[in-house]
């Protein structure tokens, strides 16, 4: 069987406009399609776009032209009003600096999301401790971040990613404050999500090795995809 679409671009172009006499186009034409499920990397040397496409891909930020289609909506149909509440329905960030907020428990920093949401007290609390539990951090629950080492911060952050079952889970240099060892442990939880929960990840990352861990690589130089390679087996094609 076929399977979903997840998000679709249709030669996406960004240009930043300063003042009246300056414009970068930072993307040329991005074309590019993610099924549900996939877990893809986006790679490519510093400056190339990737923060540019990733805030795109968020919602964070609009296209200059082109199509964005987050599952099954058309991003130019979503108004700005509704561009947040939008934004925490489908995509669940991970950035390498965590973002949690301080002087507030692991767990509350797992239910904001879904408050947000409107989602009522006590089933925010019971899937927020889920979520917790999943990451193996329910012994960790009341801490504080500024309680927690670096790898579980990044737990934590996983967990809150999850809270709205969002479409795609995207994660921007995730474990680029991690040691190796903590960084490995947190790419094994997002290949967990993957296998077990059949998570859609979008990893953005300046590290090869971590690409080939995932089973898409894209390659992004110069606002323009220069390569898409997927894994089949152990050959990359
Ligand atoms: N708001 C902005 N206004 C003007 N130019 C911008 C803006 N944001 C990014 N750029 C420019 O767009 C280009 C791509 O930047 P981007 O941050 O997307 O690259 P990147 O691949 O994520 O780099 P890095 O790996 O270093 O984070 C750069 O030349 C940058 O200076």
């Amino acid at each position: 069987m076929e399977k979903k679409v997840i998000f679709e671009m249709k030669d996406i172009v960004k240009t930043f406009y300063q003042g009246t006499e300056n414009e970068l186009e930072v993307l040329h034409g991005i074309s590019l399609t993610v099924h549900e499920g996939e877990f893809v990397s986006i790679v490519g040397p510093s400056g190339s776009g990737k923060s540019t496409l990733m805030n795109i891909i968020g919602a964070l930020d609009r296209q200059t032209s082109g199509q964005y289609i987050l599952d099954g909506v058309s991003m130019d149909d979503v108004d700005d009003n509704k561009l947040s509440h939008f934004r925490n329905q489908k995509i669940g960030f991970v950035f390498q600096t965590f973002n949690l907020i301080p002087r507030t428990s692991a767990l509350k920093n797992v239910e904001m999301p879904m408050m947000y949401a409107g989602v009522p007290h006590r089933e925010r609390t019971q899937k927020a401790k889920d979520l917790l539990k999943l990451v193996e951090m329910e012994d960790r629950m009341g801490h504080m971040p500024n309680e927690l080492s670096g790898g579980q911060k990044q737990r934590v952050a996983i967990a809150r990613s999850m809270a709205n079952d969002p479409a795609i889970i995207l994660a921007d240099e995730p474990t680029g404050a991690l040691d190796t060892y903590t960084g490995h442990l947190v790419m094994n939880l997002f290949h967990q999500l993957h296998k077990e929960q059949g998570k859609t990840i979008v990893l953005i990352t300046h590290n090869p090795e971590l690409a080939a861990e995932t089973e898409r690589i894209l390659t992004i130089r110069d606002g323009l995809i220069v390569s898409d390679q997927r894994k089949e087996g152990d050959v990359w094609i």
